[in-house]
């Protein structure tokens, strides 16, 4: 049995949380709302993220980060890309020794165009990390508390890190894989949101699964395209965290990337979009930070290209989708090389 704290109690952090106290583990759950903190502890559920689901007797709640770092020797990070510099700051300021990090993030920062693992290293001092290790894959916290069958990748640089999350996390109905590739597995996590976004669009537009299947696919080769560019191991784009992600994000209702493209589809503005979700849509940042990645780094990504005139340029779904099938007449695999 192990002490680990989970930083952030949205639906992903309380499924992770629930995973780990089911096996056994001492696991101490950290949200910023006191409020949140009283209601895992008293009534033992979390209504607003997950509202049919009873939590386990042995899962604690804090809103005292002081507490929460001193609790865990892994500490696993699940709050969204955008607060994850100031919560490892604020944890930074606490920490008195080296911590195993797991984070579950997936996103990538506008601008500084850093990776999760990257901002994390920014954000505290290197004596303060043990290692870090990311686990990501297709992975909905809705039906991981149904204990459905689920399977995702624990990356490290160092294998040692990740074979401890996988034994940590690791039970009948939730199976980890370990993985060398951080870069790959975060970009894979954080670009499959962008795509997911736009299979909504497609979806609110009525296109079909023709679409949608050419979505995925030309998504995967320029969400590969980049992350080889930037040290990727092409074969991570493959793999759980690459296509099994972008599989159940682009085609699953749990996804809030995918409901949100589907309401910009069917006509909705961003704005009004954002608000009626009421919770964490990544991809909208992460396009932003894609364009930008993708004009740094000199590759080709028309999908991420349309959908940020989309989101950001006004530009209307039907007619990014219009111009994306118009485009210059291009070979499909020389482009991936
Ligand atoms: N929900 C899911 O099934 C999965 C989510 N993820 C990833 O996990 C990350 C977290 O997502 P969710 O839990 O789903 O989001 P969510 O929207 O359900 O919850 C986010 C949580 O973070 C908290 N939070 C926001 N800003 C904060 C701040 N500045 N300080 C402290 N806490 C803050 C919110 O109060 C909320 O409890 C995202 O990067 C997402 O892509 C990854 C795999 C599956
Ligand atoms: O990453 C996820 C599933 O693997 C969750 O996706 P959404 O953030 O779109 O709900």
């Amino acid at each position: 049995m192990e002490q680990v704290t989970v930083l952030g109690a949205g639906s992903w952090g309380t499924a992770l949380a629930i995973v780990l106290a089911e096996n056994g583990h001492d696991t101490l759950l950290w949200t910023h709302r006191q409020d949140q903190a009283d209601e895992i502890n008293n009534e033992h559920t979390n209504k607003k993220y997950l509202p049919s689901t009873v939590l386990p007797a042995n899962l604690r709640a804090t809103a005292s980060l002081e507490e929460a770092t001193k609790h865990g020797k892994t500490i696993v990070v699940a709050v969204p890309t955008k607060a994850i510099r100031e919560v490892c700051g604020e944890l930074s300021k606490l920490l008195t020794e080296p911590k195993l990090f797991v984070h579950v993030s997936k996103g990538i920062e506008p601008d500084s165009l850093l990776r999760i693992s990257e901002l994390m290293k920014e954000s505290m001092k290197p004596e303060q990390i043990e290692e870090i290790v990311v686990l990501s894959g297709p992975s909905h916290a809705e039906e991981v508390v149904l204990q459905h069958p689920t399977t995702v990748t624990a990356a490290s640089e160092s294998l040692a890190a990740a074979e401890k999350v996988q034994d940590l996390f690791m039970s009948q109905y939730f199976r980890v894989y370990t993985n060398d590739d951080v870069i790959g597995v975060e970009i894979g996590g954080a670009l499959k949101n962008v795509i997911a976004l736009a299979a909504g669009i497609t979806d609110g537009l009525s296109y079909g699964d023709n679409a949608k299947a050419a979505l995925i696919t030309r998504g995967l080769a320029e969400i590969t395209r980049l992350g080889v560019k930037m040290g990727g191991n092409p074969f991570t784009f493959a793999g759980l965290t690459g296509m099994g992600d972008l599989i159940v994000t682009c085609t699953s209702v749990h996804s809030r990337n995918w409901r949100a493209g589907n309401m910009l589809g069917k006509g909705l503005k961003l704005n009004e979009v954002l608000e009626q979700m009421g919770m964490v849509v990544e991809g909208v940042r992460t396009t932003k930070a894609a364009y930008q990645l993708a004009q740094k780094h000199d590759v080709p990504m028309p999908l991420t290209t349309a959908l940020y005139e989309v989101l950001f340029n006004d530009k209307e779904p039907k007619q990014a989708v219009d111009e994306l099938m118009i485009r210059m007449k291009k070979a499909e695999i020389d482009e991936l090389r």
